[in-house]
């Protein structure tokens, strides 16, 4: 079985959720000119790291996030892996990823559970503590926001019941790129399983965001990758291959969880 994903590596116009409303409706619509099965966003995509001001621009309760992505999967007909937008629920900021089906139906929504100290994160958004899987396109799978990805434990975790697709939307500035690329390998290797990671690119007042969106298989070869523009990558992955690593080297089964702390 074959799956076709559109990796939508976008700028995203800081603080202007409207702006980056209609650029994601774009992306959507190329991809799906592309017949793709599934079409990925980056990381709070509605208002960048515009943390200071999320009392005016959040989305109350994801409301707006959630039906504009509904409405887009059913009109061209494709999955969308939402990326993450800024949210407000009870009174809190959560950076908050919503997964919607090609029939419309919201097939998840999680909250990022490791928030970045660099970008000052952990002073405005709190952290989510609930796991998430799903499957999208017939296919099991899971997906995690950016500095997730530094933590193995978390992603062994989401990853111990099959999933086939690990989904990671990113906000990862230039400057830590090539570390990035390692991580996104490393997850890839450890849970044999598919990585599909999509950064933005463009500028916010305290980053330089390049880009480098990968495919990767799960052996940590590199499947497809974008360069440090805006762009649309479509990658075709296999996920027959996965049943031949996963026979040959059974790390799942050979995991020792009564000695790990
Ligand atoms: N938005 C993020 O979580 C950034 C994570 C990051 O840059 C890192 O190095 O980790």
């Amino acid at each position: 079985m074959t799956l076709k994903i559109a990796l939508a590596q976008i700028d995203i116009t800081f603080a202007t959720p409207d702006d980056n409303f209609a650029r994601v409706a774009k992306y959507v619509e190329q991809a799906a000119a592309k017949q793709v099965d599934v079409v990925v966003f980056p990381e709070m995509w509605n208002t960048g790291y515009a943390l200071d001001q999320l009392e005016q621009i959040a989305d109350l309760n994801g409301e707006r996030t959630q039906e504009f992505l509904q409405q887009l999967a059913v009109k061209y007909h494709v999955n969308i892996v939402g990326g993450s937008v800024a949210i407000k629920r009870d009174g809190h900021f959560y950076n908050t990823s919503y997964v919607v089906n090609a029939q419309g139906a919201l097939v998840s929504a999680y909250d990022k559970v490791h928030l970045f100290g660099l970008m000052n994160e952990e002073k405005y958004i709190t952290a989510g503590a609930s796991e998430v899987s799903f499957e999208l396109a017939n296919v099991a799978s899971t997906g995690v926001i950016c500095y997730d990805i530094r933590f193995p434990e978390w992603l062994r975790t989401l990853s111990r019941h099959g999933s086939k697709v690990l989904y990671v939307s990113a906000d990862w500035p230039a400057v830590r790129i090539p570390q990035w690329e390692i991580l996104v390998r490393a997850r890839a290797i450890e849970n044999q399983s598919f990585v599909v990671a999509v950064n933005r690119v463009g500028d916010d007042p305290d980053n330089h965001f390049n880009g480098h969106s990968l495919v990767i298989d799960p052996l940590g070869n590199i499947v497809s990758q974008a360069g440090e523009q805006e762009e649309l990558v479509v990658a075709t992955i296999d996920l027959d291959s996965i049943e031949q690593v996963r026979g040959q080297i059974p790390v799942f089964a050979d995991r020792r969880p009564e000695l790990y702390r």
